[in-house]
């Protein structure tokens, strides 16, 4: 298996052990380069590894937030990624980061896609770190099997940062259909990346993405990241 696989004795012990990894590798960023970009993933798995990370004291106004995804609805609507950060993590110590939200007021991926590329191109690349996660469907960011966009979003010859996505309806997608995300291009790169896993039936999944002839999305970033992906594990 590529990457560090490390399997963590309950999924509340995952979060005490992300933050730190996300606080050292911003901390090795800000001393080195003087600032620290962080890409953050949403769902249901990293918030309390956000809550954690917000009592951190770091060198927060030197720290920029971008996210992996977003659905593209406003952040009053339940499933925002964006209104996760701001509740989880925007607070605290952390509050004095600068958090650079994906949703833009356009009403389609479409119309927002250039001001969000343009927002994302003026972060520091490489990233400092990103979190990524993974649905049962082999899918990390918002790249969801056949979805429209999917192709673009994985095509390491575009130079794209972000890309518009639209999903095919499954139990993983729910109504958020119409998203923005990071592309391969943009992740691959990464210093550091982390992997959130939870439950069997992920880690399954996330064992059969190794073989790439089965192209899972998620493979992309596995063989891009390489060493830099860690994976952290509880059942
Ligand atoms: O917007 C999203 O849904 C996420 O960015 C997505 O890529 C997520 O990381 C996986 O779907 C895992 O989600 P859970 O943590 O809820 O299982």
């Amino acid at each position: 298996m590529s990457g560090h696989f490390q399997i963590v004795s309950s999924r509340a012990a995952i979060a005490p052990i992300a933050a730190d990894m996300i606080a050292s590798a911003i901390l090795r960023d800000v001393h080195s380069r003087g600032t620290a970009s962080i890409m953050l993933s949403g769902g249901s798995t990293p918030g309390a590894t956000f809550e954690a990370l917000s009592h951190y004291d770091l060198p927060w106004d030197k720290v920029t937030i971008g996210l992996v995804d977003d659905r593209w609805v406003p952040e009053t609507n339940k499933g925002s990624n964006g209104a996760l950060i701001r509740r989880t993590l925007l607070r605290n110590k952390a509050k004095s980061a600068t958090f650079i939200p994906m949703k833009t007021h356009h009403d389609t991926i479409q119309g927002g896609l250039a001001n969000v590329a343009k927002a994302y191109a003026a972060l520091s690349r490489p990233y400092s770190f990103v979190l990524l996660g993974m649905g049962p469907d082999g899918h990390t960011a918002s790249w969801f099997p056949k979805a429209d966009g999917l192709d673009y979003a994985l095509d390491m010859n575009s130079g794209a940062i972000v890309a518009p996505i639209t999903a095919n309806k499954s139990p993983v997608t729910g109504d958020y259909l119409h998203r923005m995300t990071l592309t391969l291009p943009a992740i691959a790169d990464a210093r550091f990346a982390l992997l959130l896993l939870t439950g069997a039936e992920k880690r399954v999944v996330f064992e059969a993405a190794q073989d790439a002839s089965l192209n899972y999305p998620i493979t992309h970033a596995i063989t891009a990241l390489g060493e830099r992906l860690t994976t952290l594990y509880a059942e």
